[in-house]
């Protein structure tokens, strides 16, 4: 017998959730209600849910709020906004705030059963994506094999694990897997870019405030640590921490409990640490910028993610498989690759990696006549021995082009702060005009959380 579907019914009026637990009941759905903020929280953090209704105003908050965290930390849970009737101001913050839908009160029970069919489908496409996505790490070099079988050992284990690895190799991918085939599959996988997070805030994201314990602090704040209680916390570019940071974190690895700013208690946390940065952290530690106490803490098992130029013999299937997905994503056959685009993709060196091969093969699917990608539709950059600091590829081919060195000497862009930041933008600029500026699609698009494109377009200054 397939599993139920369950939903969240989250209303103060009695009457609302017995009108919708009778409905969705009779759907064939098993649903749990809530009457606050407060109590759907822990609902959510302790069950998986197909969907979600809130109710606008709630006792101890908004349903606003509730869809900003749902959207955020439950992101495969659709959810809908119960609305008074003709508040259109509402309903539509509810959807930039990422609801799916909205139904007006009083409840027309047909609107309401359309409404769960559609959602019920939302969630399905989400699992069936999810379900790709378990599978998504590809590859058949050696390497990766070997990467996929300490991927499935330390999955088992709860011990922290730091991935290394050049920009875009697939560390978020690697550690999402690590989680998703461990014990606390079930629970929430957070990642958190640590880069992105204005310092000021840092804290108070982590393990969260107390309402007025500072400015701004209008009500009480769930942290990171809480938010991944039970699942994995995955500290993303970790060695952007700074370091008064980096001494309170170890406190709470160590401690296995958070204080919120301006909390009195502490309250005990159950949390697997994942982290990962593109840089050398062995060397900075030994320059003193990161600690050598919290690096011995997260680095219990180190995996190192080796760069795409490493294991050549994998780009031709992965840029076949890339071109299969966004040709369907588009709705068209998958076009094929010419003999020599192959050779060419496989003899370049790509500095940005997987996401880097990406990127030239969905601009490589704009500029082809949609049945097969040639060299001319790739436009690699050609390289230089020398110029003008590495920049992102530019569609046109000719000006901005990456500065690399091909043959026996490694891609080497004369300012990689400044190049990563660049093909960060470009990714970033191009999922926002695909999605039609819908941030939530965006961050989607991009494998990243609502939360953390939102930070990289403060960092980046995109509006
Ligand atoms: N082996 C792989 N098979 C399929 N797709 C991959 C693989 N490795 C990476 N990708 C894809 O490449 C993109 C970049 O991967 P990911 O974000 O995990 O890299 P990262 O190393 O965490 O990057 P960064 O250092 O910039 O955070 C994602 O779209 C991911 O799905």
């Amino acid at each position: 017998m397939p599993t139920p579907r369950t939903a969240l019914i989250v209303d103060d009026e009695r009457d609302i959730r017995e009108l919708l637990v009778l409905t969705l009941g009779r759907m064939g759905l098993r649903v749990d209600t809530a009457a606050d903020v407060a109590s759907a929280r822990q609902q959510l953090a302790a069950n998986k849910y197909d969907l979600c209704f809130t109710d606008m105003r709630l006792p101890d908050g908004s349903g606003q709020d509730l869809i900003e965290l749902i959207a955020t930390r439950y992101p495969d849970t659709p959810v809908a906004m119960i609305t008074a009737h003709g508040n259109v101001d509402a309903a539509v913050d509810a959807l930039k705030a990422g609801a799916f839908d909205f139904v007006s009160k009083p409840v027309d029970l047909q609107v309401l059963r359309r409404l769960v069919q559609n959602a019920l489908q939302l969630s399905e496409q989400r699992r069936a994506q999810q379900q790709t996505s378990n599978n998504r790490l590809q590859g058949e070099s050696a390497a990766m094999n070997a990467l996929r079988a300490t991927i499935a050992k330390v999955a088992r284990s709860q011990a922290p694990v730091y991935i290394s690895g050049e920009s875009g190799v697939g560390k978020e991918l690697v550690a999402r897997l690590i989680h998703e085939q461990g014990p606390r599959s079930a629970g929430p996988f957070v990642p958190v870019n640590c880069g992105a997070i204005p310092t000021e805030l840092m804290e108070s994201e982590f393990f969260g405030h107390k309402k007025g314990s500072f400015t701004g602090a209008q009500g009480d704040k769930e942290g990171l640590f809480q938010a991944a209680h039970g699942g994995t916390l995955f500290l993303d570019e970790v060695a952007e921490l700074p370091l008064h940071m980096q001494v309170k974190l170890l406190r709470v690895i160590q401690e296995k409990s958070v204080r919120a700013v301006g909390a009195n208690a502490e309250l005990p946390v159950d949390v697997r640490i994942l982290s990962a940065t593109h840089k050398n952290l062995a060397a900075l530690v030994e320059d003193g910028r990161f600690r050598h106490d919290l690096f011995y803490r997260i680095n219990v098992i180190e995996l190192v993610v080796p760069p795409l130029r490493e294991r050549r013999e994998d780009i031709p299937a992965l840029a076949h498989n890339v071109l299969a997905r966004l040709a369907q994503e588009l709705g068209e056959p998958a076009p094929k690759i010419a003999p020599d685009a192959v050779q060419m993709l496989t003899d370049y060196p790509f500095p940005g990696n997987v996401r880097e091969l990406e990127n030239i093969l969905e601009r490589a699917l704009a500029l082809s006549d949609g049945t097969v990608i040639s060299t001319d539709d790739l436009r690699l950059p050609t390289p230089r021995a020398a110029g003008t600091p590495g920049t992102t590829p530019s569609p046109a081919g000719g000006v901005g082009k990456p500065v690399y060195i091909t043959g026996q000497q490694p891609a080497v862009p004369a300012d990689l702060p400044d190049y990563i930041e660049r093909l960060e933008r470009d990714a970033i600029v191009k999922a926002l005009e695909e999605c039609r500026y819908n941030k939530t699609k965006a961050a989607a698009k991009l494998g990243i959380t609502f939360r953390a494109l939102r930070y990289k377009l403060k960092k980046l200054g995109i509006d």
